[in-house]
């Protein structure tokens, strides 16, 4: 599986403000890149926080897009990572827009697990009191999933890059400062102290007025 990580954040490092609420960074043409990105992916990963932050849709906002890259119809696959299935019933993600996969550690209870089904999402286990993300990947990579983009937020960014499944990542720095020591940032949970994931800078483009930071991860490539 190839795992692309996409973020916006504001040229002081934050995704959005200490609220957690979303900010718009992104302008228009860094907006029809992200969905361009969507579109050539096979599913569209977030974590539960960002579902409770913002409820997205993540579908394609410019349905000719629709399968374009993957030679399919319809829009990628969705997946929240939710240890405990707090994702709500009534979620955006949770319509018939397409697959949505929710996928809860071992610590779910039944009755939750029935009702996101309910709702219309394919649950599934990885994991025991937190969902596993090898785990994870490996299911989703069973259910036909190749190319996989990852929307945030922080925390499951982090966990990613310390599980090293992380290729890509692109950053898009938007030029406002949203500030705050408890504002999300591209990567948070614990944090690294001693080894560092190193990232190799492939592209710098002007998009908008901000700047779009391409890289790969170093080593990712021989495995
Ligand atoms: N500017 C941007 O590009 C984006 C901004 N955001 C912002 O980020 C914030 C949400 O980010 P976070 O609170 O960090 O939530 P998140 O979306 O990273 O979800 C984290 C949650 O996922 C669950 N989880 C289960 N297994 C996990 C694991 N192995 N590792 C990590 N988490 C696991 C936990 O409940 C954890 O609290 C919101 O404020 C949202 O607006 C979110 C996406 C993109
Ligand atoms: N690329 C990007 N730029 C921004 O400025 C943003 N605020 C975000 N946020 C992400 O987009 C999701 C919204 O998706 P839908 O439009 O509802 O499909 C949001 O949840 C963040 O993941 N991204």
């Amino acid at each position: 599986m190839h795992v692309v990580v996409n973020a916006a954040a504001s040229a002081d490092g934050k995704l959005s403000t200490r609220r957690r609420e979303q900010v718009t960074i992104s302008g228009p043409d860094d907006f029809a890149r992200v969905d361009r990105l969507r579109a050539a992916s096979d599913a569209v990963l977030v974590g539960v926080g960002t579902v409770l932050a913002d409820d997205p849709h993540l579908t394609l906002d410019d349905p000719t897009r629709e399968g374009e890259t993957r030679g399919d119809a319809g829009n990628p696959a969705r997946v929240v990572v939710d240890s405990s299935g707090r994702t709500p019933l009534d979620a955006r993600v949770l319509d018939d827009a397409a697959t949505t996969y929710v996928v809860v550690a071992g610590e779910a209870t039944a009755d939750r697990r029935a009702a996101l089904a309910d709702a219309g999402a394919e649950v599934f286990v990885a994991g025991d009191e937190r969902v596993a993300l090898p785990e994870a990947l490996s299911k989703l990579g069973e259910r036909g999933v190749g190319e996989l983009m990852v929307e945030g937020g922080g925390e499951i960014i982090y966990s990613l890059f310390e599980a090293e499944l992380v290729d890509e990542l692109s950053l898009y720095v938007g030029s406002l400062v949203i500030g705050g020591r408890e504002a999300p940032t591209p990567a948070d949970g614990p944090g690294f102290v001693e080894s560092f994931p190193q990232l190799s800078l492939r592209d710098v483009t002007r998009v908008d007025d901000g700047v779009l930071l391409q890289y790969d991860v170093v080593g990712r490539s021989e495995r």
